[in-house]
């Protein structure tokens, strides 16, 4: 089994953006080891959303080569990417992006009903996860009757549907209080400790704390990295 999960060599993405070429990520070279936890800071607008987006295919780079746990995204057609992202990756948004007309047990067990897995086992599944994380007396409230810190919970259980290999974090405890920040932390850790991949984008250093490495992007390029 390869040491490194992701391998992104000479990576750029630019945009077109009013006429001004924007280098969202500018020759980007970085390895991430399986299991790793690493943590990614920089200024708004530095290019780490680009970054996640790219490893989990919901971009392509305008040059440079992505290999994800084996795969080359640069050979995968819609279909291929679409059962790629269902299998190998979960997602935690800042925002939650959950869905307003779907209560907790709905919302989570989403990502599984595309993959077309067997919809009791699936519930099972839905109901532990929501259970580790609390909610177990929230399953069929909306997402407007949660408290911010458990929209994210719901969000941090829907990406774990699918077993994915790599959950990546997009600055999840940017609209929560410290104490539900703290939790999500331990969460985080929690993924960690039980073997997954994990990049998480945060300007919080209590959420980083337990990174195994956390680097610095700025301009689209990573300018520092630690431990
Ligand atoms: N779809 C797009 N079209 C045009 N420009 C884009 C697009 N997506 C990102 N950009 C530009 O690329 C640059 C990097 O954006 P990105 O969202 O990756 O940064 P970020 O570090 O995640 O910022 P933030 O911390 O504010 O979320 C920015 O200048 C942004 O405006």
């Amino acid at each position: 089994m390869a040491t490194n999960i992701i391998n992104m060599n000479n990576v750029s993405k630019t945009y077109l953006k009013n006429s001004h070429v924007v280098k969202a990520v500018d020759n980007v070279d970085l390895s991430v080891k399986r299991g790793e936890f690493l943590g990614i800071m920089g200024m708004s607008g530095s290019g780490k959303t680009t970054l996640i987006n790219l490893i989990a295919g919901f971009d392509t780079p305008t040059s440079g080569k992505i290999m994800v746990d084996g795969f080359d995204l640069s050979t995968f057609n819609d279909e291929q990417f679409s059962q790629f992202r269902n299998k190998k990756i979960g997602m935690v948004f800042q925002q939650f992006n959950l869905i307003r007309e779907f209560n907790v047990l709905q919302n989570v067990i989403v990502p599984s009903i595309i993959a077309n897995k067997d919809y009791s086992t699936i519930v099972e599944i839905a109901r532990r996860l929501l259970y580790e994380q609390g909610l177990e007396a929230r399953l069929f409230h909306y997402p407007n009757e949660l408290s911010g810190g458990e929209q994210q919970k719901v969000g941090i259980a829907r990406s774990l549907m699918n077993d994915p290999t790599i959950v990546l974090v997009d600055e999840p405890t940017a609209n929560l209080d410290r104490k539900s920040a703290e939790k999500i932390a331990g969460m985080l850790e929690g993924m960690h400790n039980n073997g997954k991949t994990l990049i998480v984008i945060s300007h919080d250093q209590n959420i980083l704390k337990n990174a195994n490495r956390v680097i610095t992007m700025e301009y689209g390029q990573l300018i520092h990295s630690t431990k």
